[in-house]
Order: C-alpha cells, then structure tokens, then sequence
C-alpha cells in the first residue's frame, strides 16, 4: 500500500493498493454509527466497507443513493439527511461515501451540511473518483441551472483507494477518468503523458503496466495543490482546467454525459483558446487532440450548441461578475489564466472544437 499526503489545516492521507479497508477504524475512531453512502447499484461494492466496519464494532448503516449524476441532487441529500435523523446520528458518529465521484461528492457534501459537518472518510471505486473527486475536499451536488453549483469544502478524513474495485468498472468509464489523468499530466507532470502515449490502449485498462504509476501520479499533483491552496484562491484552480467549456456540456446534455468526456472536450477548447490568444504553440493543441483520442475520448461537440454553452459557461466559479476566466497554458506544465476574453476569441476556438 502506499500513501500520499493531503496537507493544510486538517491533514489526511490517501491510501492506495489493496487491503485498505483495514484503515477504517484508524480514520473512523470513536465513531458508534456510520451511515455507508453508497450508489445502489453498486451493493457488491459497499458490502465489503460494511462487513469491515462491522467487524471493527461499528453500527454500519447502509444508505443506496441513484448512480452517478441523478444522486448529486437536492432531494437525495435530503433524503439522506432524514435518514441520518432517523439514525440518531451525533457529531461523534461519521459518514463513508463509496462509490465513484459522484457519489463521494454527495456523501461529502452530506457530511459538510450534517449537524455543520460531521467526519466524512471517502471510499472511490473509479479511476476519478481516486485520482480526483475523493482528493481535497471539494463536495457538491448540482442543480438545474448549473454543475456543482451548490456545495462545501470539507476534507474528508482519508481517502481510501482499493485498486481492486476498478476491475468490475466499465470501460467507458475507466477511461473517463483517464481525462483527469491526462490533464494532471498537462497541467504539471508532462511523464503522466509519455505513460500513457507508450501505450493508450493498455493506459484505458486496469490491468494496464502502469496504472498504479498513473494513479499515484495524479494523486500526488492534486494533493500538492490542495494542500496549498485548499479553497481555490488562486493555484487550486488549475485543477479546473478544461471545465469551463466541460461543466456547460454537463449542463447542456442534463447531466447525462461523462464528465470526463466532458473535460476531454473542454481541455482541447482551452488548448485553442490559448493558441488563438497566441501563448500556446499549435505542437501542444496537436498533442491535446492526439492524446485523447488514443484512448478513446472525445475531442468535439455540436456546431449547433455554441449559444447555449456560452450562456451556461457563465456561471463557472472561476468566473468574475461577467467576466469570465479560462484556465490554458503557456507551454506544458505551465499553467496560466486568460482573463475576460473577447467574444469573437471564445466563438472562433469553439469552431475548431465544433463538428
Ligand atoms: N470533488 C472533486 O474535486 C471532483 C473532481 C472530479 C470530478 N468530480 C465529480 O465526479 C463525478 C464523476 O465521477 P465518476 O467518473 O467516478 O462518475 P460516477 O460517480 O458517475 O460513476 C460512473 C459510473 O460507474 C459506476 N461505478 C462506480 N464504481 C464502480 C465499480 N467499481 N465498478 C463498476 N461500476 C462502478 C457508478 O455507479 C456510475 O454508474 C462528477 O460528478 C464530477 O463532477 C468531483
Ligand atoms: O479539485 C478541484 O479544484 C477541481 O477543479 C477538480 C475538478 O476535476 C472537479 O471536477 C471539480 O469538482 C470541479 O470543481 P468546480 O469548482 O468547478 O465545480
Ligand atoms: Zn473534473
């Protein structure tokens, strides 16, 4: 098993191998009740945290929410919140979010609003979920108008990563997450890319040689940052990048689109972006569409959706007032903000992303 540590004012540990679920008690303490958020369809995947933390004394609650997206939304987590009433659940008891990232950050965000937060330990059974959305403390659900619009930083109290679930993942979600992979790799550790470009096929499988490597990889840039910068005043939103032009898909396709796939078209707009706005060599932009594509992701979006994507765009967090601001790069590995770009700028890059 190995271990990355998330910094700040509270900090936690990533685990990552297999027999993590013996660290349970360890993170949970003097927890007497903890509530097992976890998406019903996914009970093989939530039986082996109940039967640990049963077998450690605790008073394991299973609680099923929808798969995916239709969980992180307001009536589930009200639902949860009655559940963890009707449990008697105190400040001394805790919550366990198993699933993949949207899961954890529903638990997470039920966790953050219970009692005005309760200890939450996050369990990720997909590739994003471990290399992102279990890692730092962002929680959210989301609403009609918007992706995560509603929310809390709360980190969690560790993060456990059991390689073993990713077996049972379907593909197209495997390589999803490798989205997120890939833009740690853009963002800040360019020897991500060269893994995955050796072989993208095998990169898009669990069993591939270097998923451990991709995984600690990524982990180990997003707790570097979040350790930094935990609620986003500046470094963290690297993390964000190709989620503008993502987070308006999401919206867009109600919420029934990948969020990686997501991201992946997103990256590419952000990579014209800065390529029109003359910081980023077209090399890179090539890179960007290449990379992606080789394990299978998509790199475009409907000529048709530009007006409504561009109105959706503008309530992304980054954004300030009508001002909106884009994560791109210089050059790999370099990080910058392109800030309140003109109209003709954003259409003219969503027409090299547009089929
Ligand atoms: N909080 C953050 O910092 C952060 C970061 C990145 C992404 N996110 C969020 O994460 C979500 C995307 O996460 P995701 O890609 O894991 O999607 P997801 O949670 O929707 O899971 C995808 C599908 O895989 C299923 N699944 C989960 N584990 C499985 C397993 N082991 N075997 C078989 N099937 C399994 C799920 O039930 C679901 O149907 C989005 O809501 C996104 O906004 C949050
Ligand atoms: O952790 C972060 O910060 C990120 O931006 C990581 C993203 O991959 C993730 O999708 C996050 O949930 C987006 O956050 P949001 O603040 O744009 O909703
Ligand atoms: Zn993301």
């Amino acid at each position: 098993m190995s271990r990355v540590r998330v910094g700040g004012d509270a900090p936690y540990d990533v685990m990552i191998g297999t027999g993590v679920l013996g660290e349970l008690p360890s993170l949970l303490g003097e927890a007497g009740t903890v509530a097992v958020v976890h998406a019903e369809g996914l009970p093989e995947v939530a039986r082996p945290v109940c039967h640990a933390l049963a077998g450690a004394g605790y008073d394991a609650r299973p609680l099923p929410v929808p798969d995916g997206e239709a969980g992180k939304d307001v009536n589930v987590l009200a639902g949860l919140w009655s559940a963890f009433a009707g449990l008697g659940m105190t400040r001394s008891d805790a919550i366990v979010g198993v699933g993949g990232g949207a899961t954890t950050d529903l638990a997470g965000f039920a966790a953050a609003t219970w009692l005005r937060g309760v200890r939450a330990v996050l369990v990720p059974t997909t590739l994003l979920g471990m290399v992102d959305a279990a890692v730092g403390g962002k929680t959210a659900i989301d609403i009609p108008e918007g992706k995560n619009l509603v929310g809390a930083f709360h980190p969690p109290a560790g993060v456990l990563c059991d390689l073993a679930t990713l077996v049972t993942m379907p593909r197209e979600d495997y390589v999803a997450g490798l989205a997120e992979v890939i833009k740690a790799g853009f963002i800040a550790d360019p020897r991500i890319l060269e893994l995955i470009e050796e072989d993208p096929e095998a990169a898009g499988r669990p069993d591939g040689p270097h998923t451990l490597e991709l995984i600690e990889r990524a982990i180990a840039i997003k707790a570097r940052v979040v350790s930094e910068d935990l609620r986003e005043s500046g470094l963290r939103e690297i993390l964000n990048y190709g989620h503008t032009l993502g987070h308006a898909i999401e919206k867009v396709e109600g919420y029934h689109f990948r969020h990686g796939d997501a991201v992946a078209i997103g990256m590419v707009y952000a990579a014209e972006l800065a390529c029109l706005a003359g910081r980023l060599d077209t090399d890179v932009v090539k890179r960007h569409r290449e990379i992606l594509t080789a394990v299978g992701l998509p790199t475009s979006y409907a000529v048709e959706a530009w007006a409504e994507l561009r109105e959706t765009m503008r309530v992304d967090k980054k954004a300030r007032g009508a001002r909106l601001r884009f994560v791109v790069l210089d050059d790999l590995a370099v990080p910058g903000r392109l800030e309140n770009p003109d109209e003709d700028l954003l259409r003219s890059a969503y027409e090299r992303v547009a089929r």
